[in-house]
C-alpha cells in the first residue's frame, strides 16, 4: 500500500525535520530543486528553453533554486515571478537575493508561454488552502492553453494537496515531482490525470518507521 499524507501531515513532518532533527530549511530546498532537476534531466524534456513561473511562498522558492541551478548547468533559463516580492517567505526572500547574486533578473510577465520547451510550475504547493486569485489563475489557464510540457514542483499549482479538490484553475502537469511521500490530494483517478507521472522523491525528511503512530503522536502535541 502507498502511504500518502495530507498537506497538514507533511507539514508537521518538515516542521520536525526542521525544528527536530535540526535540518535547516534551505537545505530541504536546495534538495527539492536537485531532485526535480534529476527529473527535468531525465531525458523525457527538451531543456533548449525553460520557464520557471515561482511563487513568493515556499513553493516559489523551491522554484528559484531550480532557475539557479539550471543556469549555473549552461541551460537557457527564464524565471518569471508572480506577487509582490515584499510578500515573499523568509526562504523564497534569501533564493531571490542569491539568484540575483548569480544574475538572473527575474520577469514579472510572458506574453508568449508558447516559446519554452517545458515549463516548470513552482506558484504554490502544498501551504494553498483558497482558491487562487483571479489574475493567477488566468495565467494558470494561459499555461494549459500553450500546450507545452509542464513539470509541478510537490503539486500541481492550484490543486488542494489534500482532497484535490481544483481551487479556482489548476495546472495540467505532464510529470509532478513530490517530496517524501505522496500527497493524498494527488492519487484519486481525475487528480492523477492533472499531475501526469508521479514521482516521489526523498530530500532528507524525517520519516518514521510508524508513519500512522508517528502523526498522531505529534497532533496529540499539538
Ligand atoms: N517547509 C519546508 O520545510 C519545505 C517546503 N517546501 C516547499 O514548500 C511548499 C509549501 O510552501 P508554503 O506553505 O510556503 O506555501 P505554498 O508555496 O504551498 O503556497 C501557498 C501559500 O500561498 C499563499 N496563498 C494561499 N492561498 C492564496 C491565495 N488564494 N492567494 C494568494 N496567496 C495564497 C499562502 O501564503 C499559502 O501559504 C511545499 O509544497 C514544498 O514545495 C520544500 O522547499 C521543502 C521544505
Ligand atoms: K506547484
Amino acid at each position: 500500500m502507498v502511504e500518502a499524507v495530507t498537506a497538514q501531515e507533511m507539514q508537521l513532518l518538515d516542521r520536525y525535520t526542521v525544528d527536530q532533527i535540526g535540518m535547516p530549511s534551505l537545505v530541504l530546498m536546495e534538495r527539492t530543486a536537485q531532485s526535480v532537476i534529476e527529473v527535468l534531466a531525465s531525458g523525457k524534456y527538451d531543456l533548449s528553453k525553460v520557464l520557471i513561473i515561482a511563487g513568493l511562498s515556499n513553493n516559489g522558492g523551491d522554484g528559484i533554486v531550480i532557475a539557479r541551478l539550471l543556469r549555473q548547468k549552461g541551460v537557457n533559463v527564464d524565471l518569471l515571478i508572480l506577487g509582490d516580492e515584499k510578500r515573499a517567505t523568509p526562504n523564497t526572500a534569501t533564493q531571490l537575493k542569491i539568484a540575483r547574486n548569480y544574475g538572473i533578473e527575474p520577469l514579472h510577465r510572458i506574453h508568449d508561454f508558447k516559446h519554452y520547451s517545458v515549463i516548470v510550475d513552482a506558484l504554490f504547493g502544498i501551504g494553498l488552502s483558497k482558491p487562487v486569485p483571479v489574475k493567477l489563475g488566468d495565467i494558470i489557464k494561459r499555461v494549459n492553453a500553450a500546450n507545452i510540457p509542464v513539470v509541478s514542483v510537490d503539486v500541481p499549482s492550484g490543486l488542494n494537496a489534500t482532497t484535490g479538490e481544483i481551487l479556482g484553475s489548476a495546472i495540467r502537469a505532464n510529470s509532478t515531482v513530490t517530496f517524501a511521500y505522496p500527497k493524498t490530494g494527488l492519487l484519486k483517478n481525475e487528480e492523477i490525470k492533472r499531475a501526469g507521472d508521479i514521482y516521489v522523491k526523498d530530500i532528507g525528511i524525517f520519516r518514521p518507521e510508524n508513519l500512522e503512530e508517528f502523526l498522531a503522536s505529534q497532533q496529540e502535541e499539538e
